[in-house]
């Protein structure tokens, strides 16, 4: 091995100061060879420590500067004697590796003492970022060259083993310190000493932390491959094996990783630090979009409010691609009317039957129900009669009667629903009785004919008049008449908790009410004959009271006279509207007329004999001769306050004739009492069929008519007649 001319010259220097008789240090020739041999691999600085403490300084002071400065390598006394032990740092900016003390953990398994590199001034030993390894040489032996040494396996000195690295012989591309944690800088690796996130800024090399070396995951000066030793055996092969397929299953970990970040789907984008500007733009950008598809399908929910079921139902209309089936559909007439129709109505698609077209004919009737019927059709009703939306004109109908409007489809029964068996109110009888109704007779009285009605003003008048059925016009292609549902105020008004009266009774003296006395057959031909009478000459008008209020009804008389409302009297001529003469009795009236009569006086007999121990009845209930009837006509609304039958003759009234009252249609509360008050009036339901008749010593009794209870009459007379909702009662009197 060539060993350097200062190796040789030091060697004999220490020789010589062992020799002689006084030597100045007792060391043998190996001891000699093995120091010298330690200080030419060793730094200048450490060769000098390590004589001066196997030595002693004052010894070989004079002999280690010698040396040195045979050595030649560059470094200056100061360096050597000041600067010892200090990073070496050029020009370059670049920082030599410094090995960690030896109770350090440096790198696994690694024991070398460290090297101090020397630095040449103005001669990187660092080209590019490969680190170049430092004017050492191998333990394996002494080096005659300070140039830098090529690393094993590696062409052109560009890369260095992992062992060289660790033995410090490496100079690396160093920044300065960083403690970004690789957040704004690359990652470079964990210090494995302590831990220390090392950035690109730091680069590879000694941690700035600890020492320890850091080196990027594959890096090129960390020859891995080239520190382990071939396995010596199969066994060792196969753990090596296992050991690189564990290393590599780790390495790729992130790459097979797939991080699901649930707290993006709130989109935190703002406050979100890890985003960059761009990818926070296309998250707004997404998030709009979302945003804008949730609220179109919220547009599309249709919400339906039913008042009358208290229930709200939603309904989504789904995609948009396919429609509800009763979006934009519109109900047309027979002819396609909706059109042109100016009300055309979306139904409702929660109803299970669907409203209908209401048809191009309206009823007959005045010129203001006829305005009324024009402007309602082409609207669109359910079978119930419900209004299928808030249009103006539909709510100016509810509270009235939509007579002689007809919808196309089944006929529809009055029974449909059920109402209370009895109820009314107290107030509607207490005073007078006020209009309630509509004036649609009103215009009647431009066409008072002071001559009375003859020949083409008959027919004329026929079509004018009020009808209590639904025309016979409208009847034959089997068309059904709107009901209209109670008001919410009707449904729940509290229900009079009246006795209900199931036979035959004698009310009070002279006061009976024959139950269910005329037959289904009986009411129809009463219902035919009084609508035919009705709509003619003197028949249906609302009469007028003299201060001018109307009266809840419609009335016509029958008979001799015709009872004037503006005077209480009876007149031959009803000059207070059209000058009619009231038309005649039929026949049929009159017989069962006579024939109730009868059964009540057996009634008022058994009662009066029995209670009044009396044998003679004659002056209780008198027979009766029928020479006037008054037709009353209640709508739903309609009423008659309390009052007395005090219009007939004197004689009349004093004899106690009996009126006879017939009721037919729906049910009517009446109220009867011996004072005009109706608060103390007893009240009972006159259902259709029901004849009561009050004479003798109930004659003049008061006696009125509350309310009218809707939708109770029987289905049977509604399907034979189509008579309208509403009460037809018929008081026949003597005059
Ligand atoms: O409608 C009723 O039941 C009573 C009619 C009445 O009292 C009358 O017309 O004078
Ligand atoms: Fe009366």
């Amino acid at each position: 091995m060539a060993v350097s001319a200062a190796a040789q010259w030091l060697q004999q220097a220490l020789l010589d100061q062992c020799s002689g008789s006084s030597p100045a240090l007792q060391l043998d020739e190996g001891l000699v060879s093995d120091l010298v041999s330690y200080c030419e691999i060793a730094a200048p600085s450490e060769a000098q420590q390590y004589l001066f403490s196997i030595v002693g300084e004052e010894q070989c002071k004079d002999i280690v500067t010698e040396y040195l400065r045979r050595r030649g390598d560059g470094y200056s006394d100061v360096f050597m004697f000041h600067d010892h032990g200090r990073e070496a740092q050029g020009e370059t900016g670049l920082h030599a590796y410094m090995k960690p003390k030896e109770d350090e953990t440096f790198l696994a398994g690694s024991k070398k003492t460290s090297k101090t590199i020397k630095q040449k001034p103005n001669t990187p030993e660092v080209q590019g970022n490969s680190p170049q390894v430092s004017t050492a040489s191998s333990k394996s032996g002494l080096s005659q060259s300070s140039k830098p040494i090529k690393t094993r396996g590696r062409k052109g000195g560009k890369g260095i083993t992992l062992a060289e690295a660790a033995e410090g012989l490496a100079l690396f591309p160093r920044g300065g310190p960083c403690n970004c944690q690789a957040s704004r800088h690359k990652l470079i690796n964990n210090c494995l000493g302590c831990g220390k996130i090392v950035c690109e800024q730091e680069g590879e090399g000694p941690c700035n932390f600890c020492g320890a070396l850091v080196l990027r995951e594959g890096s090129d000066y960390a020859g891995l491959e080239g520190l382990s030793m071939p396995p010596a055996n199969d066994a060792e092969a196969a753990a090596q094996a296992f050991k690189d397929r564990l290393v590599e299953f780790d390495r790729s970990a992130a790459k097979r990783t797939t991080v699901i970040d649930d707290q993006s789907d709130y989109y935190e984008i703002d406050g979100n630090a890890w985003l960059s500007d761009k990818e926070k733009l296309l998250l707004r950008q997404r998030q709009e979009e979302e945003e804008r598809i949730e609220a179109e399908r919220r547009k599309r929910v249709v919400v339906t409010i039913d008042l009358l079921g208290r229930k709200v139902v939603m309904e989504d209309k789904g995609d948009g691609k396919g429609n509800s089936p009763h979006e934009n559909l519109v109900l047309a007439g027979d002819s396609g009317q909706s059109g042109t129709s100016d009300y055309r109505i979306i139904p409702n698609p929660f109803i299970d039957s669907n409203p209908v077209y209401v048809g191009p004919k309206g009823a007959t009737g005045t010129k203001n129900s006829e305005k009324l019927i024009n402007q309602l059709q082409g609207m669109v009703l359910d079978r119930t009669g419900r209004v299928q939306h808030d249009d103006p004109i539909f709510e100016a109908v509810l509270g009235q009667q939509l007579g002689g409007i007809y919808i196309e489809g089944e006929p529809t029964s009055s029974k449909g629903w059920a109402g209370p068996t009895v109820r009314g109110t107290r107030s509607s009888m207490d005073d007078e009785p006020v209009c309630m109704t509509d004036n649609r007779n009103a215009s009647m009285n431009g066409s008072r004919n002071e001559d009375g009605r003859q020949g083409s003003d008959v027919e004329k008048q026929k079509q004018e008049n009020f009808d209590i059925c639904i025309p016979s016009s409208q009847r034959s292609d089997g068309r059904a008449a709107i009901m209209l549902a109670p008001s919410l105020l009707d449904q729940n008004r509290p229900d009079l908790a009246l006795p209900s009266i199931w036979s035959d009774t004698v009310l009070m003296p002279g006061m009976v009410l024959l139950k269910g006395w005329l037959s289904i057959d009986d009411q129809v031909e009463i219902v035919r004959e009084c609508s035919t009478l009705g709509r003619g000459y003197g028949g249906f008008y609302q009469p007028t009271f003299a201060d001018g209020r109307h009266m809840r009804l419609q009335m016509m008389c029958l008979g001799k006279k015709h009872w004037d409302a503006t005077t209480n009297s009876y007149v031959p001529r009803r000059q207070n509207h059209d000058n009619a003469t009231p038309p005649a009795i039929p026949e049929k009236f009159s017989d069962l007329v006579k024939r109730s009569l009868q059964r009540a006086q057996d009634l008022a007999l058994k009662a009066g004999g029995l209670k009044l121990g009396r044998k003679q009845v004659e002056g209780e209930l008198p027979n009766m001769d029928p020479t006037v009837c008054i037709v009353n006509f209640y709508e739903q609304t309609g009423a008659l306050g309390m009052h007395q039958d005090k219009d007939e003759s004197a004689a009349s009234l004093k004899r106690g004739s009996p009126v006879v009252s017939f009721s037919v249609g729906d049910s009517g509360i009446f109220a009867y009492g011996k004072e005009r008050d109706p608060q103390k009036a007893e009240k009972i339901s006159l259902e259709s069929g029901d004849v009561l008749i009050f004479g003798g010593p109930s004659r003049m009794i008061f006696h009125g008519v509350e309310s009218i209870i809707p939708k109770s009459a029987p289905k049977e007379l509604i399907d034979k007649t189509n008579i309208k909702q509403g009460r037809l009662n018929l008081t026949f009197r003597e005059l």
